[in-house]
């Protein structure tokens, strides 16, 4: 990874793509915890609460070996560039250095359930524009990696991003992804360099109607839930 590059691009464009975070191997074989119940904590169905439709599962800890890992491994890459983004941004919150810390943080103030989910879609099946925010404390930069193979295992299915900008039109992106890859992008409000100085853009993301076929992401959230 050229992680210079990468968080330049996240910088710039609200989100940027982790190629190859885990083997074909890998994929399957964490696509294939869905159906291990007593991983997780919680089961949705997506189309109960207005979400979309589709399914997801979060994972109980301890967290499967991969995921911990992940997530303690990502975590410092872009705690720098949260820092950045708050001290732009007018906001006073620092996040240390390694994910345990912050961890320490978020369960001192009662979030204290894991966020790192897998997701299921089908047919027919998409992801609302949402934003993943579970308590006061967040970190602004969430990972998704796709577990499936685009064109092969499903079609449609598509990681989009939307940008809510101060009294202009929304702008979208739309991250093609290939099995194995991330992306890294701003789970709520990150600033925008403008002509007069920073601006304040509204982030959300999603997933576009499955066409056909079956799509897994792995989601990896660095804040707790309350
Ligand atoms: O399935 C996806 O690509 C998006 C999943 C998602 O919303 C998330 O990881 O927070
Ligand atoms: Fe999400």
């Amino acid at each position: 990874m050229n992680w210079t590059s990468l968080i330049d691009e996240l910088d710039e464009r609200g989100c940027a793509v982790l190629p190859g975070l885990l083997s074909p191997a890998q994929c399957r074989a964490a696509a294939a915890l869905y159906d291990e119940e007593d991983r997780f904590r919680s089961h949705v169905q997506m189309a109960r609460h207005g979400f979309g439709r589709g399914e997801y599962r979060y994972f109980r800890y301890p967290l499967p070996d991969p995921v911990a890992a992940l997530r303690s491994a990502l975590y410092p890459r872009f705690a720098g560039l949260a820092d950045r983004w708050n001290a732009r941004m007018g906001n006073a919150v620092r996040y240390p250095a390694d994910h345990a810390g912050f961890l320490e943080r978020c369960h001192a103030a009662g979030q204290m359930r894991p966020t790192p989910l897998l997701l299921r879609y089908g047919p027919g099946d998409y992801n609302c524009l949402h934003r993943d925010l579970y308590g006061e404390h967040v970190f602004p930069i969430q990972v998704a990696i796709l577990l499936s193979v685009p064109g092969e295992d499903f079609t449609g299915g598509e990681f989009v991003l939307t940008e809510q900008r101060p009294r202009m039109q929304s702008r979208c992106e739309v991250v093609p992804l290939g099995q194995g890859d991330g992306v890294a992008f701003a789970v709520n409000d990150r600033p925008v360099r403008g002509a007069r100085g920073d601006y304040r853009v509204h982030m959300r993301h999603g997933v576009s109607r499955l066409r056909s076929g079956r799509r897994h992401t792995l989601g990896i959230i660095f804040h707790d839930a309350a």
